[in-house]
């Protein structure tokens, strides 16, 4: 068996020792194997190159452990780089919400650069390193290249330096809070951020009241006065108020009774009335028709806008007549039935501007909260809408204060409720009601008037205001009971604050620094009220599968509608007609007075006027001209067609009376024979009675009285009733001494009332032109 010896095999390799590869392990055996060899020559021999060996050996050894050292620590500077990687991916997803791919990307690059070596070998990543992978969180999206490391890792002795344990990690970062609204995905789908307001993701399935406020220009009065603004608004949501001296002293923010607050959005004063349209209450008009409720109030100080911002002006139109314009818009007539009515709350009481009479009591049924008789108008059209509105408006009780020349002195409440069923497939009926609520103005007794029945007023607006901040405060702390009976106001706003509403809080806020207190209050408040949540709205749509009906009760159900359609048409032209003669009328008996300004029947008392603005009747704009003139022509028309119709009814009674006296004499002769027949001799005084009572002027009359009679009930030009004044009531005023004003016989002065009086300083842009044309309507009947 041939020996292989040490020499023989660097012999046969032709190098030296040195060349010996520090690896060459295997060698060593064959050494052991060697080592008992019995000649010493060659064993001392041996022993010297057994020598040199172990010192390259060991100087090799040395080598590979400072290899391996320096190894160790490129992976410790590599798995340091990789989690800074990962740090600036958190801090870069926490800013960027729109692009997604962006971070992926980012995401991707900064694990690409980890070579594969980092991950082929030893895991020496520090703990800090490893931390991420902890978690255990799973891959949810593995981007190819990912998916490739992690193969080679796993091949590699699975080691833990993070590529696919930190890369999973990722898509739970931090969102920025978005929190789903009210309107969210009920209405519309939308998702509306709210900053830091309140919480994040775990209150989005949550429907909660919608805060918005608005900031007005600053007045001429204010200017005058010299004040100052201490309202700041800082990207739409927030609101600095202070009180200091400038306004971008910002060290002083936090001081004393400055304060900071966060909306869902804050207008500031050069917001166009189609934008706070359109970010507060567009989405309500959707859910309306989808058969949701929605209710858009205002709040603020009295004189703050919050008239403005609901019913505005002839040039710019507020949310009301926005509202209206855009859900008529969107309904189809086959369809959809839509039904208006308008009250107002003043001094507790609960009164219809639409056919203003006695106060109405409130009261509670399936469909919520109900003004009991209450007139409910259909309309068809925006104009019919809008005509409703100025009626409504003249009605409504206003007084100039110290700080508003037209102080609603009321909480307005118009409400639209929209109808929609149909027929064809599944007979669904669906009704939505949208509320739109000016409220009156929140206000300390010195800041408007002292005078009596101004601080009656004001106290009594303060108690229901106080009333609905003790229900916001209940709803806010879960309380069980919520005081909602305590006012007329909270009780009709019940549904819109707990019910299933979809609910949008308007705040109002002049930016003077001497509305200060008022500001912060109303701020105080609207702040309060975004923590209030409604009962979603998700799944509470108004909506009834009814049983589908036969075709007849259809036609039946179709039929009824036309009538009803046609009867309200009907009764709308003979309401116009009466008032038309009325006027005619009074115009010729008395040639020397002027004729009544207003279009519609006057209220009883109201005789006394003195012309003042009227928000809706304002303005004069081009829009409202155009449609005067088009709607008197149409209405001259009609009133001639009536005419006609009237004419043709009369006559056709003169027919009806001499037809009846004819029927009368031949009864009268019928009997007359009858008798003669019985008994011919008889030409007796029961025959002459009988005769007398058939031919005396007196019986003819009374027989012509009856059958007038019966034809005066089936006129439908008698149903209505004259508009003649009433008798005048008792007045606050009669009570309580002189008047300092014109009032109406209730004791309110109303716009309309306002709306005749002169006006003793032209003081904006709401002046009067819509009177120039109300007078013109009449002068026509003249
Ligand atoms: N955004 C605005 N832009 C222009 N003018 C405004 C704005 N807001 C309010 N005004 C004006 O400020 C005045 C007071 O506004 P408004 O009558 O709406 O106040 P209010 O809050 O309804 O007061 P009150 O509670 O006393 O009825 C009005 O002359 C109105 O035209």
């Amino acid at each position: 068996m041939p020996v292989v010896t040490r020499s023989r095999l660097s012999a046969a390799r032709g190098d030296g020792a040195g060349a010996l590869p520090w690896g060459s392990a295997s060698a060593a055996p064959a050494l052991r194997h060697d080592a008992g060899a019995p000649r010493e020559g060659v064993a001392s021999k041996n022993h010297h190159h057994h020598h040199g060996l172990k010192e390259k050996l060991r100087a090799l050894t040395q080598d590979y452990e400072q290899q391996k050292q320096k190894l160790a620590a490129s992976q410790l500077r590599r798995s340091i780089r990789c989690l800074n990687a990962w740090e600036a991916i958190n801090d870069e997803n926490a800013e960027e919400e729109e692009d997604g791919g962006r971070v992926a990307k980012f995401r991707y690059d900064a694990f690409a650069q980890v070579p594969e070596s980092a991950v082929l070998r030893e895991n020496v990543a520090p703990p800090q390193a490893r931390a991420p992978s902890n978690d255990g969180a799973v891959l949810a999206r593995t981007t190819e290249p990912q998916a490739k490391e992690n193969a080679v890792g796993r091949g590699a002795n699975a080691m833990s330096c993070p590529i696919k344990k930190a890369v999973p990690a990722l898509p739970v970062l931090p969102v920025p809070p978005a929190r789903k609204l009210s309107l969210g995905g009920a209405v519309g789908g939308k998702l509306k951020a709210a900053g830091e307001v309140g919480a994040g993701t775990a209150e989005a399935a949550e429907s909660r009241i919608l805060v918005f406020v608005r900031l007005r220009p600053m007045s001429r009065k204010e200017k005058e006065a010299g004040s100052r603004s201490c309202v700041k608004i800082v990207n739409r949501k927030e609101v600095f108020l202070t009180e200091s001296a400038s306004e971008n002293d910002y060290l002083r923010l936090k001081r004393g009774r400055d304060s900071h607050f966060c909306f869902d959005s804050v207008f500031p004063d050069s917001t166009t009335q189609a934008e706070v349209y359109s970010t507060s209450t567009a989405d309500l008009v959707e859910g309306v028709l989808q058969g949701r409720n929605g209710t858009v109030f205002c709040y603020g100080a009295t004189g703050a806008g919050k008239t403005y911002t609901m019913l505005g002006t002839m040039e710019n139109p507020g949310v009301m007549v926005l509202a209206i314009n855009d859900l008529f818009s969107k309904v189809t007539q086959k369809y959809h039935s839509i039904k208006l009515s308008y009250l107002e709350i003043y001094n507790e009481t609960v009164r219809d501007l639409l056919s203003p009479g006695s106060p109405l009591n409130l009261r509670e049924d399936k469909q919520g909260i109900v003004a009991a008789g209450l007139t409910q108008r259909s309309v068809y059209s925006t104009d019919e809408v809008m005509e409703l509105l100025q009626k409504g408006n003249k009605n409504r009780t206003t007084e100039p204060t110290r700080v508003n020349e037209t102080s609603s002195r009321s909480h307005a409440v118009l409400q639209v409720v929209v109808e929609y069923r149909s027929l064809d497939g599944v007979n669904v009926k669906r009704a939505g009601k949208l509320s739109l609520i000016d409220l009156a103005g929140s206000e300390r007794a010195l800041a408007t008037d002292q005078r009596t029945q101004r601080s009656i007023e004001g106290a009594n607006i303060n108690r229901s205001l106080l009333a609905l901040s003790s229900c916001i405060n209940a709803l806010v702390e879960g309380k069980k009971h919520i005081p909602y009976r305590n006012s007329k106001l909270t009780q009709l706003l019940k549904d819109s604050l707990g019910g299933a509403c979809n609910t949008v809080m308007i705040a109002n806020i002049s930016p003077s620094n001497l509305s200060f207190g008022e500001t912060q209050n109303t701020l105080h408040w609207a702040d309060r009220a975004k923590e209030i949540k409604t009962k979603t709205q998700q799944t509470t749509v108004n909506e009834e599968v009814l049983d589908q009906p036969d075709s007849e009760t259809m036609l039946v159900l179709e039929l009824q509608k036309e009538n009803r359609v046609l009867r309200e048409q009907l009764a709308k032209q003979q309401q116009k007609l009466l008032t038309a003669e009325a006027q005619l009328l009074a115009s010729k008996t008395s040639p020397q007075r002027s004729p009544a300004p207003s279009s519609h029947v006057s209220t009883p008392g109201s005789t006394q006027r003195k012309t003042r603005r009227s928000i809706l009747a304002a303005g004069g704009g081009n829009y409202f001209s155009t449609l005067d003139s088009k709607r008197h022509a149409a209405d001259n028309a009609q009133v001639r067609e009536l005419q006609r119709k009237v004419s043709t009814l009369e006559s056709e009674i003169e027919k009806m009376k001499k037809e009846h006296l004819l029927q009368l004499k031949r009864k009268d002769e019928f009997i007359r024979d009858l008798i003669n027949r019985k008994d011919p001799n008889n030409n007796s005084e029961e025959t002459a009675t009988v005769d007398r009572r058939v031919v005396t002027r007196a019986s003819v009359r009374k027989a012509q009285r009856d059958a007038s009679a019966a034809v005066e009930l089936k006129s439908p030009s008698r149903v209505f009733t004259s508009p003649a004044p009433t008798a005048k009531k008792r007045t606050f005023w009669d009570i309580g001494g002189n008047s300092p004003s014109v009032l109406a016989a209730n004791g309110r002065k109303t716009r309309s009332h306002v709306a005749t009086e002169t006006p003793k300083k032209a003081s904006s842009k709401l002046l009067q032109p819509g009177f120039a044309r109300q007078t013109s309507t009449h002068q026509r009947f003249t």
